[in-house]
């Protein structure tokens, strides 16, 4: 990709920032709504998936207007994020830090059209793995593996972190109604209650552990794999055994080999998928132990179909685009600072945890892809936990705090657990649509003052609680609305963030691919770790960090 200009001088950037001093009273939600009775029609967008209903998603609660919007895209132009998205999707190596390309795409490239990087078509090895996987999910699935005691496996132990985690983690809980009948375990933190609380559960002669990690020297990983090989052994007696209880899920077969595991048990990627975007690899293994290849075919389908959406449709009716664009106009012009995502559907309780990685780890970046620190704000702080249980924690903020924060709604029309005659998904749906109304509307002071009046309350006391029931409303979201949550729609939502994040690291100039940032703690617990082992008084840090070291040596 070529060197961009400084995004700060960029025409469509100038007029953004104009067009917020002048205009952003001229851009009141109620206003909006009530100067155009097409703005729902115009705002929103919905595309037909094949076979699992339409996908909607409706941006028309934003601070925008057609101004707006006509310089949002002229700004994605100037960026020159259509050939970017080209420059990615064709292979070129855009983790120019790590010299690598960013292909996640090409796991689910279901074209059947050949990618190719270093001159190589890779599908033919991405298609190998994916063989590779069903055949043992199947082969696990219906009892044919045995443990080495000649019993089924019933419980599947994925052992890694970060991106080796959390996808398979927010997966297998956000399709949980699909599992096939295996127990799935996740331990991730060196902590060893994480690893100790899971073995209590499972049985060494019916488990299966899943060594994840893309560079199988990941500390946690390694520590955590290596202690329950050691659990395993104390039982099984025979190192032999490991074969039918141990698989790896890695780029590295050396070090695969040497930790013990069989490279026929070894499920290989490449470095061309990044740990954040790994889920659909073959890191995607325990999604597919727990829901069977076939609904994990239909994940790698669904964000096939987005990428297709993706790369085809016009910017202006582009859903990832469109979102991205939207975060930069809070962000850089109307000084958000976070990004909430309340997904009003249980199973989905991971997923703002996931793109935690997924946006902070890529768009968390300071320095452009010249090496010049920028001079605007980059990835926004990503959180957010289900509806409703949000409502009664944070929402308040939202509501009536004095912090802008656009935040994205997502639920589905069909639950899979409809009980009691549905009413518990009426209610949800009821709350869905509400708080994103109140949040608009806001409650005026005339109309708090006349509710209080008509609850009775005395003239003094109305004149003392009037502010606090005062909402000033016009807080911008989007609704994101689904006709259920199958494997398809998530994988199609997933790829629809991934696509958001990128068009937002095109924008701000930055490499989304590489996570340097996470390196000097890694360092540095290194140094700190061997000091730990004996009760000398350590002088060689700061004092903060001295006198931590110190009480903790002192009060073993
Ligand atoms: O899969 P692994 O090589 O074990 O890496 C696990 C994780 O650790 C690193 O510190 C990175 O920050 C993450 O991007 C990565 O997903």
């Amino acid at each position: 990709m070529d060197p961009r200009p400084s995004l700060t001088s960029e025409a469509a950037w100038l007029e953004l920032k104009e067009y917020f001093k002048s205009n952003l009273d001229n851009l009141k939600l109620k206003d909006l709504f009530a100067k155009d009775p097409q703005r729902f029609q115009k705002f929103s967008i919905k595309i037909d998936t094949p076979n699992d209903g339409d996908i909607l998603v409706d941006y028309s609660k934003n601070w925008a207007d057609d101004e707006l919007m006509a310089k949002l895209f002229r700004l994605a132009k100037e960026r020159k994020l259509e050939s970017a998205r080209s420059a990615m999707f064709a292979g070129e190596k855009i983790n120019f830090t790590e010299d690598r390309a960013v292909l996640h795409v090409a796991l689910r490239n279901r074209s059947g059209k050949p990618v190719i990087v270093n001159g190589k078509n890779v599908m033919p090895d991405v298609d190998a793995v994916l063989t590779h996987m069903k055949e043992f999910t199947n082969s696990i699935l219906s009892g044919h593996w045995k443990g080495f005691s000649g019993k089924q496996i019933t419980d599947v132990v994925n052992i890694g972190i970060g991106g080796s985690d959390l996808g398979p983690l927010m997966v297998t809980e956000a399709l949980k109604s699909y599992n096939k009948g295996l127990k799935m375990h996740f331990v991730s933190n060196i902590d060893g209650t994480h690893l100790a609380e899971v073995l209590m559960k499972v049985d060494p002669s019916s488990v299966l552990f899943i060594i994840a990690s893309k560079t199988f020297t990941t500390q946690e990983t390694i520590t955590n794999a290596t202690s329950a090989k050691k659990w395993f052994l104390e039982y099984a007696k025979n190192p032999a055994a490991v074969a039918k209880h141990f698989v790896a899920l890695s780029t590295n077969e050396v070090k695969v080999k040497e930790f013990g595991i069989d490279p026929a048990n070894m499920f290989g990627f490449w470095d061309w998928v990044g740990g954040r975007y790994s889920l659909w690899s073959a890191i995607g293994l325990s999604i597919c132990l727990s829901l069977g290849y076939d609904n994990f075919q239909q994940l790698l389908e669904g964000a096939h179909f987005m990428d297709n959406h993706f790369q085809t449709a016009p910017l202006e009716k582009n859903i990832p685009v469109i979102l991205a664009l939207l975060g930069v106009w809070y962000s850089n012009m109307c000084g958000a600072e976070t990004h909430a995502l309340l997904p009003y559907d249980q199973y989905m309780h991971r997923f703002a945890a996931y793109f935690q990685q997924g946006d902070m780890e890529s768009n968390g970046k300071y320095v452009t892809r010249s090496g010049q620190v920028v001079d605007y704000s980059t990835g926004p702080i990503v959180w957010g936990e289900p509806g409703t249980n949000g409502q009664h924690a944070f929402y308040q903020l939202i509501h009536q705090g004095t912090r802008l924060i656009p935040a994205d709604f997502i639920a589905t029309v069909q639950s899979h657990n409809p009980i009691n005659g549905g009413i518990h998904h009426n209610i949800l749906l009821a709350n869905f649509l509400a708080q994103t109304e109140a949040l608009m509307m806001g409650k005026t002071e005339e109309v708090a003052k006349l509710e209080l009046e008509k609850s009775g309350m005395d003239a003094d006391s109305i004149k003392k609680i009037l502010p606090h029931k005062v909402f000033k409303g016009n807080k911008p979201t989007n609704s994101i609305v689904v006709k259920k949550m199958t494997p398809f729609v998530l994988g199609a939502l997933i790829a629809m963030y991934e696509h958001k994040i990128f068009t937002q690291g095109i924008i701000w100039d930055i490499n989304s691919y590489d996570q340097w940032g996470v390196e000097l703690g890694k360092q540095l617990a290194k140094v700190i770790e061997p000091e730990l082992n004996d009760n000398k008084p350590v002088s060689t840090h700061d004092s903060s960090t001295n006198g931590l070291i110190n009480f903790i040596k002192a009060n073993r």
